[in-house]
């Protein structure tokens, strides 16, 4: 049985990206709002470009936190960005939906999700997701990870020195590998099933433009920032 520990230079990257992750949450505001009220397509969608923007700019100052890749080269930095911007948000939002509210909230935050605009053949790829995630009750520093080593992925478009990724990636894969051991002995495959995760998360990626252009109104507006990160209009 191998002995696994976390050490000295571990525990302090694991600080780096957990305060970088907590400092930059998007407040839970957005469930919050949903739980409110419920909203027309239109509000729901502007709702949701007002979000995914403010998302974006949150997950640039988290990745200006992981070391070393402001040392990358600039269009690098720059192709991981825009590479990794829409899986952080379903990410995230996968994170915001799995969070246990009070009973039957998170019922009524599904429904009015259903409800809020997206196109029928989007609810169960998006839902399949949310739920897998939720399933694995991930701890913060395990969350916090998981987005640094999807914003990490070397084999994104126009990433032109990959090796370089791979370096920094390494070692947070290697910390979550321990880290899943030590919070999760009982599940030998959990580290695993995590990275499962992100190969779901990439399916998304692929209908994300879809399901905004299919938001259920005319004439969908998006921010210069969104069309940037998003590939609409
Ligand atoms: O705001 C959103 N996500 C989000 C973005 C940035 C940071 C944090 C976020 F949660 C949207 C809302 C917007 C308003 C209408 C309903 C969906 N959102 C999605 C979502 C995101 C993108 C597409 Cl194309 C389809 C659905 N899935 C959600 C699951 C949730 F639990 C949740 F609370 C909100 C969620």
């Amino acid at each position: 049985k191998e002995k696994v520990e976390i050490t000295k230079e571990q525990q302090a990257l694991m600080k780096v990206i957990a305060d970088a992750y907590n400092r930059h949450q998007i407040p839970q505001d957005v469930a919050k709002k949903l739980l409110q009220d419920q909203y027309s397509a239109e509000e729901n969608f502007l709702l949701l470009t007002e979000m995914a923007t403010s998302q974006v700019q949150v997950l640039v100052e988290f990745t200006k936190n992981i070391p070393g890749f402001l040392s990358l080269n600039h269009e690098d930095q720059i192709a991981l960005l825009k590479g990794s911007a829409v899986e952080a948000m379903f990410l995230r939002s996968a994170q915001v939906f799995s969070k246990k509210m009070p009973n039957g909230h998170n019922e009524v935050l599904e429904d009015r999700i259903r409800r809020s605009g997206i196109s029928e053949e989007f609810m169960t790829p998006m839902f399949n997701f949310y739920k897998s995630i939720g399933v694995l009750h991930m701890v913060q520093e395990e969350q916090a990870l998981l987005t640094a080593i999807t914003i990490l992925t070397p084999d994104r478009p126009y990433v032109k020195d990959q090796q370089a990724v791979e370096r920094l990636q390494e070692p947070m894969l290697d910390l979550l590998r321990k880290l899943c051991v030590l919070q999760h002995p009982q599940k030998p495959q959990y580290f695993a099933c995590l990275l499962g995760r992100l190969t779901e998360l990439r399916t998304l990626n692929y209908y994300h433009a879809e399901m905004l252009t299919s938001w259920r109104m005319n004439d969908h507006k998006f921010t210069p920032l969104l069309c940037e990160i998003w590939d609409v209009e």
